[in-house]
């Protein structure tokens, strides 16, 4: 097994691109329409350069190797598994290649289906796993994706109990009938542990539990497994990998507060960034508020539509396929119903152009509705969005899929927008925020504050206010998991850094340049290059 960590290397963020869609399409056919959404779909698409870890992912996974990549927010993480299943499918064949990930949201955002539908598990099973076996084998569409599997992709791995994980490779390798781990399937592992996960003490019901109020739920899920706690774990993988530059955010003062944070450092010096967000005297009313709660959420959003007494208009989704498959809709992020009026603030639910910063979590205001275009299926004219960065644009229905494998079973078309006053930081987690106003009060799970503060670019761009340093939670687990993984690289590099040594007397030196050279801007990296030189002096090596 091969654990590589690479030091902190910070970048600024993408500089995205100013033309703007034109505000009043006009499309004479159903037929016109869908040819010109899929022209624009084709537009330029901006260039990723990939980093020296992020390659280091693409070619494990182009040797078949099996993979966990995990990462602050904001390092490419998703980004990556794009690229990455693109080159599962041509290793493997479309049909072979399974993209799922342990909620509805994200597995819309990866284009993907949920590990539950894929390995045929419900989300109440006793995770015992002969118990499981026995359950999916009485399943027989998940029964031929576990035959027919031959790369598994899992994004938001931090929200999967160790023992299902080990539950899914006991499954695996029964019915693949091969006595490898995983029956030799090949696997691609993302998450963040230091984000939020569902479950014990991180859910609302965790709340419930520590004020006394003992539901059932919150006995049951008193306990925290994380899957890097599952016996399979370390054998599960021949490379587990911590990206580490990030490029949701520039500024590197608020780099280190959010690293921090991540670390659940409640003392660090630079704590005292976040007390300038918080004496805001006036509240930017473009930025999305985040709370704690659902319940807030709703009440904010409600109550700001019915502030503009104007009158509102409905758009109902348009659901096909399977029965029982168009329920996970429910818990993903494509809309219901989506109500709105002029003057709603809103945000992107889908991502429409990259390239333009039109993305999921671009926000911006009704400015009135298209009178050329109708809404195909109820009628309704499109609304008109001004973008926060300028664009203005009408925003038509999109499609999102249940997929099982690389078969649509499910369809819902809807506007791709949801109002936007007020989020709940448990829905913002995957996003990028352009403005945020962020009320900390009554946080009350680990990896919340983090979650929620890493939304944005900029310090700039934060408005706080309940906070408290005893909100920064880090799961000390999660935390030991870490330093395990960043300390088994280091000791790798020393290994190999030595055998170099030994081998040519100019290898401090090289890597010096390289270091120089690569991580110009990287302090960190400098620092335990710096250290291990000293170790290496120490040791009698120059
Ligand atoms: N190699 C790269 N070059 C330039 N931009 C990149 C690169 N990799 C990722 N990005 C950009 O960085 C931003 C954050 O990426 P992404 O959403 O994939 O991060 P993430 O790690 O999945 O974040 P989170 O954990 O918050 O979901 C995106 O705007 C993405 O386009």
């Amino acid at each position: 097994m091969r654990f590589f960590t690479l030091g902190i290397v910070f970048a600024s963020g993408r500089n995205l691109g100013t033309k703007g869609f034109s505000s009043k399409p006009s499309y004479g056919s159903y037929m016109e329409y869908k040819d010109k959404t899929a022209k624009e779909k084709k537009q330029r698409r901006p260039k990723i350069h990939w980093t020296e870890e992020q390659k280091s992912v693409l070619s494990a996974v182009e040797q078949g190797s099996s993979v966990f990549i995990t990462g602050s927010a904001g390092t490419g993480k998703t980004t990556l598994v794009f690229e990455i299943v693109k080159l599962l499918k041509k290793l493997h064949t479309r049909s072979r290649v399974y993209v799922t990930a342990s909620t509805g949201a994200a597995a819309f955002a990866i284009r993907g289906q949920t590990l539950h539908s894929f390995s045929g598990i419900d989300i109440e099973n006793n995770y015992d796993p002969q118990n499981l076996l026995d359950v999916v084998i009485k399943k027989t569409g998940a029964t031929r994706n576990w035959k027919k599997v031959k790369a598994l992709v899992i994004d938001e791995i931090s929200m999967v109990d160790a023992k299902l994980f080990d539950g899914l490779e006991f499954i695996a390798r029964n019915l693949k009938d091969v006595d490898e781990t995983w029956g030799g399937i090949q696997l691609v592992v993302v998450g963040d542990f230091c984000q939020l996960s569902p479950f014990g003490e991180n859910s609302e019901d965790g709340k419930k539990f520590k004020k006394g109020k003992k539901s059932k739920v919150s006995k049951k899920s008193k306990r925290v497994s994380y899957a890097f706690e599952a016996a399979c774990w370390n054998d599960s993988f021949d490379l587990q990998i911590e990206l580490t530059k990030i490029f949701r955010q520039s500024d590197l003062r608020f780099i280190k507060l959010l690293q921090a944070i991540r670390r659940g450092e409640s003392d660090h010096p630079n704590l005292a960034l976040l007390e300038e967000c918080c004496s805001k005297t006036e509240c930017d009313p473009s930025a999305v508020q985040l709370f704690p709660f659902n319940k807030t959420v709703k009440r904010v959003n409600e109550e700001k539509l019915k502030s503009l007494q104007k009158d509102v208009v409905v758009y109902r989704a348009i659901d096909s396929g399977d029965k029982s498959r168009k329920q996970q809709f429910e818990k993903g992020i494509a809309p219901e119903v989506v109500t709105i009026c002029e003057g709603a603030r809103v945000m992107l639910v889908k991502n429409l152009n990259t390239w333009q910063g039109l993305v999921n979590g671009a926000t911006g205001t009704i400015v009135g509705f298209d009178e050329t275009v109708d809404d195909i299926f109820s009628g309704n004219r499109l609304p008109i969005v001004q973008f926060d960065s300028g664009k203005l644009l009408t925003i038509k229905p999109v499609e999102w899929h249940v997929m099982d494998g690389d078969r649509t079973v499910a369809t819902r078309e809807q506007i791709p927008i949801i109002l936007a006053w007020a989020l709940s930081i448990h829905k913002c987690q995957g996003m990028t925020l352009d403005k945020a106003k962020i009320n900390l009060s009554g946080a009350f799970a680990y990896g919340m504050a983090y979650t929620a503060l890493s939304r944005v670019k900029r310090l700039e761009d934060l408005d706080l206010s309940g906070f408290k340093p005893s909100l920064i939670k880090t799961n000390s687990m999660v935390s030991q998991f870490y330093i395990n993984l960043a300390s088994q690289r280091n000791s790798k590099d020393l290994d190999n850094s030595c055998i170099e040594s030994k081998n040519t007397s100019s290898s401090i030196t090289c890597d010096s340049e390289k270091a120089s050279t690569e991580d110009k801007n990287d302090m960190f990296s400098l620092k335990r290059w710096l250290a291990n030189r000293q170790r290496f002096l120490e040791m009698g090596f120059n």
